[in-house]
């Protein structure tokens, strides 16, 4: 079965945060029905003096929905999400991606809000819906089962990085903060399209399992962008769920294969606005021309669309636009989501007060509107793809048997031409024969490598200081902080960054630097031995060689007992210290004194000065309480995420 349909796009506003309700703003985006209004700021009047505004219809615009987080996200997912249920679950390849500037709700719409379930993005629930389906149909239907495997990846500076595996991930950054991995190869085979070579795809059995590789795919990028210096907004990262049907009866066994690919895009302000240099201002040329390169398919796409049709067939060839896909690895593996073999979706977020970047991302969202992609239900695809690839592999040992014997070298050698190089041969051999085995495996043997890589991945982030411990009761994911250790919890702007890393400190001493042979280590700014945390019941962090140490906001020179709650700035990285044990104490004492005064600031974010108990002082004792149970819960969670 095969259907042309238009990529369908949505626009989403974020709401005012809460720095700009105070700031008093104006809105400048308006919603009504599938209309998007954009109003110009300033003097942008008319000729009768009205305000200036566009209008641009989609097929869903969500206005921003401030009071409920949830509201807006179940809308989305009605829409978007069980649509892209539906049609995967036929057989029908999908794809969804967000696009707009940065902070203006990618993230937010794609994995939601980490810390509270009820704002869980389109994955996770996507990812809920997938399994309740399968499982009332198997259920339903006999002989009907499913299997799902996952893959997570990261494209950065035109390289991709597997957010699956830890070697590929994060173990290869160097001590300068520079990745090392030359990034997997994006290969293209005629049946299968453009694809990443060497990919984990991780095999999983719940909605559970499934968050739990999202988490930690989130984790690595957190891990290597924090070790670079980066922001998460400046990678495209690419999530896939590949679902495979089999119905079995007693005659046949057919079976179904889609794909769904969940893509959060880098932000896509102008690299003007952002006034960068050096090494950031290449990231970001970097990353306009994948975004640059989106926007010529898209409007090459679209252009094609729009275009009237050839009178015969003999000039349609050369009326067909160039649809310059090679012009990054972004557009090259999103090919088929892109007028090729897929249901798209495109969500277009934007904000509420950038009068520039709105009006680029709204044109770019209408230009999409009508691309045409032609989806066809994939039934027993892998089963061809078989036989075409050892019909492939028989070709080419062929080829190579004639070229390493003697007398074939010769002949071949003289007219040089029909066959390529004898490494080309070896190289399309070697790729051909990765992807049968992969086909060929069972999933008995997916599940347990993809156990053995998980324990890999655990393994290298334990081995960079970075704790990863587990609730071990499956239920839910996210990171979790030792009961009794001290440990560092990295703070950052960027909300799917920030205190997403705990770092113990254990007893003795933590060595901080750049180096391999740190017990922690950081990238950029980090010298090679930069600062050590001495614990034997005091805290203390000591500078080594007058690196730059900050404890809140105060540069050190010498050695510094810490406390529960204090900020430390190491380089360019802070972290917020958390104590359980001194947290604890400081629990008892407070309720040993009961009348803790309530007056003076109420304030979160008031710095804790070198005494705590004083400092306490500062807080009511309902927020002495959430503090201290935030810091050395029963659960002892930092952060969970359950959806
Ligand atoms: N629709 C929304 N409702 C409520 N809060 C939102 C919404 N969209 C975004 N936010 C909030 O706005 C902030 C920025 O959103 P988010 O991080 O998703 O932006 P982004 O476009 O992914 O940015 P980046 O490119 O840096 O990844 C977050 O704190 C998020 O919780």
């Amino acid at each position: 079965m095969t259907e042309h349909k238009n990529v369908v796009v949505a626009v989403r506003c974020r709401p005012l945060n809460a720095r700009e309700e105070k700031r008093g703003v104006q809105r400048l985006v308006t919603m009504h029905g599938q209309q998007a209004q954009l109003i110009q700021p300033g003097e942008g009047t008319g000729k009768r003096g009205e305000r200036r505004q566009r209008t641009y219809t989609f097929d869903y615009a969500y206005p921003p929905v401030s009071d409920s987080g949830e509201a807006g996200q179940q809308n989305v997912f009605n829409d978007i999400g069980q649509a892209v249920l539906g049609h995967a679950l036929s057989g029908y390849h999908c794809c969804v991606f967000a696009y707009g500037q940065t902070g203006s709700g990618k993230s937010y719409t794609m994995m939601g809000n980490s810390s509270s379930s009820s704002d869980a993005g389109l994955i996770p629930r996507i990812s809920k819906g997938l399994f309740a389906c399968i499982e009332e149909e198997e259920e339903r239907e006999e002989g009907v089962s499913y299997h799902v495997e996952v893959s997570y990846l990261e494209i950065y500076n035109e390289r991709v990085r597997d957010l699956l595996n830890p070697i590929s991930a994060s173990s290869s950054i160097n001590s300068n903060g520079n990745n090392n991995n030359m990034g997997l190869r994006v290969r293209e085979h005629p049946s299968l399209g453009p694809y990443v070579e060497d990919l984990t795809k991780a095999a999983v059995s719940t909605h559970s399992e499934m968050l739990t590789h999202m988490v930690q795919g989130n984790r690595a990028r957190t891990v290597a962008a924090t070790q670079m210096n980066a922001a998460s907004s400046r990678s495209h990262a690419v999530f896939t769920a590949i679902v495979t049907r089999r119905k079995q009866t007693e005659a046949q066994v057919t079976e179904r294969v889609s794909r769904i690919s969940l893509v959060d895009l880098a932000g896509s302000e102008r690299a003007g606005a952002t006034m960068a240099t050096g090494a950031r201002l290449r990231e970001g040329a970097r990353i306009n021309q994948s975004l640059a390169a989106l926007g010529k398919v898209i409007s090459a796409l679209a252009d094609q669309e729009r275009r009237p049709p050839a009178p015969s067939s003999s000039s349609q060839a050369s009326s067909v636009p160039f649809v310059p896909y090679r012009d990054s690895v972004l557009t090259w593996l999103l090919k088929d989501s892109l007028g090729g073999n897929s249901r798209t979706f495109m969500i277009a977020t934007v904000s509420p007060l950038d009068y520039g970047e709105t009006l680029s991302t709204l044109r770019y969202a209408s230009r999409a509107r009508h691309i045409v992609n032609v989806a066809t239900v994939n039934e027993d695809a892998t089963a061809k793809l078989v036989r075409q690839l050892r019909e492939e592999i028989n070709e080419l040992q062929r080829q190579l048997h004639k070229r390493t014997a003697p007398s074939a070298t010769t002949s071949n050698n003289a007219n040089g031409g029909g066959v390529g190089s004898g490494g080309d041969l070896e190289d399309q051999l070697a790729a051909d024969e990765k992807l049968i085995a992969e086909l060929n495996q069972s999933w008995e043997e997916k599940l347990q490598r993809t156990q053995a890589l998980q324990q890999a991945q655990e393994q290298a982030l334990a081995a960079m200081g970075i704790s990863v411990d587990t609730d071990g009761q499956g239920q839910g994911v996210g990171l979790h902080a030792p009961r009794d250790i001290p440990h560092l919890v990295n703070l950052s702007e960027d909300p799917l960054m920030s205190e997403c890393l705990v770092y113990n400190l254990k007893p003795g001493t933590t060595v901080v630097g750049d180096d391999d042979s740190a017990d922690i280590r950081l990238g950029g700014g980090v010298a090679q031995n930069h600062c050590v945390f001495e614990y034997d019941g005091e805290l203390i962090v000591r500078p080594i060689a007058n690196s730059p140490v900050m404890v809140n906001g105060r540069s050190i020179t010498g050695p510094k007992r810490l406390r529960s709650g204090y900020r430390i700035v190491i380089g360019a990285y802070v972290f917020r210290l958390n104590h359980p044990l001194q947290a604890r104490e400081d629990l008892l004492r407070a309720e040993q004194f009961g009348g803790i005064s309530s007056g003076g600031s109420t304030s979160r974010s008031t710095t804790p000065s070198d005494s705590r108990p004083e400092d306490w002082q500062c807080y009511d004792r309902a927020q002495q309480q959430q503090l201290a149970l935030e810091e050395c819960d029963g659960g002892h969670v930092v952060r969970q995420l359950q959806f």
